[in-house]
C-alpha cells in the first residue's frame, strides 16, 4: 500500500501536486524549517523532532523529541512533516528510520488536549496534518522503518504502520494496536485501511471492534510488527535492516507498487460505494417509517 502510494507519486505529477497542496505549506511555512546541510554526516533539530543524516549510507534517522510521550499534536505534527519535506528533497537521502527519545513510549498517538475543547478552526487544521503525516509516510519514495522503542497506542501504531518495516522492542510492559474503540472513538477508515494492508482483515476486525492493544510477542504474531529485538538494540538492528532493504534496486520497488496501487484503487472506491449503500439504507428506512 505505502508502495502504491509511492508509485503514485512517481508517476501522477496531479498527485504530486495535490500532495504539496495538502502539505505543510500553510502552517508549516510559517515555522522556521530545520535545515540539512550538505555534508558527509548531518544533523537538524526542531524543538520536537531531531534528524540525524549520515550522507555515506544515505540514512536518516528521526528522534521524536516532545516530552512526555510524543503525542501528535499539531505543533509536533507539523515539525514531523517538515523533516520529512527536508529529507524528501534531498535525493541522497534514501532511507529513514523512525524513533523516539523518550523512555517507554514510542508515540501515545493523537494528542488528546489538542483535540479537545479547541475552535472548529484549530480542529480542521489539527485533522489536516494529521493526514499530512500519514500520507507523508505512506507516500514517501524512501525506505522507512520504525524502530518502536516503547509503547504505540493508537495514533503511534498508524505512524508505526506507514513505515515499510516495523522493529519493536521485546518488553512485554509495552503495547502497540489501534484501541480507539476502548476510547468510544471510531478509528477513520483510513487508520482501518492501514492496519488492513499490515495484518489483513480478520486481525483488524478483531482488532478495531475490540480496541486491542498487543504486547509485543502478540503483535509479532499477527504481523503487526515484523521483529522483536532487545530494548538496547532496536535502532542499531533499524539501521543493519536497512542496509538490507537499500540493496533492492528501487526499480523493483516499482513494479509492486502498480499491483498495491489497484488494490489501493479498489478499496477506496468500495469504502465510497458502501458509504452511498449506506445513505440510501438510512433514507429508505426513514421514508418507510413515514408511511
Ligand atoms: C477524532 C477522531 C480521532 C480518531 C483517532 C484517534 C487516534 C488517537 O491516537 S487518540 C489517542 C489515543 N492514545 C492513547 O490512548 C494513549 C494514552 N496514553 C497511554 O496509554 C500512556 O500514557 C502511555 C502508554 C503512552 C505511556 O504511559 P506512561 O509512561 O505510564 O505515561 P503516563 O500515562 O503517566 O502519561 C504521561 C503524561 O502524558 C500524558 N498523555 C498520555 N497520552 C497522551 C495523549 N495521547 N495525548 C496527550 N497527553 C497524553 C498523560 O496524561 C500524562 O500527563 P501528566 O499527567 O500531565 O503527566
Amino acid at each position: 500500500m505505502k508502495m502504491a502510494l509511492r508509485a503514485c507519486l512517481r508517476t501522477k505529477p496531479g498527485l504530486t501536486a495535490l500532495l504539496s497542496q495538502l502539505s505543510c505549506s500553510g502552517h508549516a511555512a510559517a515555522r522556521r524549517a530545520p535545515a540539512l546541510v550538505a555534508q558527509r554526516s548531518s544533523s537538524s533539530t526542531s524543538q520536537k523532532i531531531k534528524v540525524d543524516f549520515d550522507q555515506s549510507s544515505g540514512v536518516a534517522v528521526m528522534h521524536m523529541q516532545s516530552p512526555p510521550v510524543n503525542s501528535l499534536s499539531l505543533e509536533f505534527l507539523t515539525d514531523v512533516c517538515i523533516a520529512l519535506e527536508k529529507l524528501e528533497m534531498d535525493k541522497s537521502c534514501r532511507g529513514l528510520v523512525v524513533t523516539s527519545s523518550q523512555p517507554k513510549v514510542f508515540s501515545a498517538g493523537l494528542d488528546i488536549l489538542d483535540m479537545y475543547g479547541k475552535s472548529p478552526e484549530h480542529c480542521a487544521e489539527f485533522w489536516k496534518a494529521v493526514q499530512e503525516m500519514w500520507l507523508k509516510f505512506y507516500g514517501s519514495n524512501m525506505i522507512t522503518i520504525a524502530a518502536v522503542n516503547g509503547s504505540s497506542p493508537a495514533g503511534g501504531c498508524l505512524l508505526s504502520m506507514t513505515c515499510d518495516y516495523r522493529i519493536m522492542a521485546d518488553n512485554p510492559r509495552y503495547s502497540i494496536g489501534l484501541n480507539e474503540t476502548k476510547l468510544g472513538i471510531v478509528a477513520p477508515f483510513w487508520f482501518k485501511d492501514t492496519m488492513v494492508n499490515t495484518v489483513g482483515h480478520r486481525a483488524t476486525e478483531m482488532a478495531l471492534q475490540l480496541g486491542l492493544l498487543y504486547s509485543p510477542a502478540e503483535a509479532l504474531k499477527i504481523g503487526l510488527v515484523d521483529q522483536l529485538v532487545h530494548e538496547d538494540q532496536v535502532l542499531t538492528t533499524a539501521t543493519e535492516t536497512m542496509t538490507k532493504w537499500l540493496a533492492i534496486p528501487g526499480i523493483l520497488n516499482i513494479s509492486y507498487t502498480c499491483h498495491f496501487f489497484h488494490l489501493w484503487c479498489c478499496n477506496l472506491v468500495c469504502t465510497i460505494c458502501s458509504c452511498v449503500c449506506q445513505v440510501i439504507a438510512a433514507k429508505k428506512i426513514h421514508l418507510s417509517q413515514d408511511f
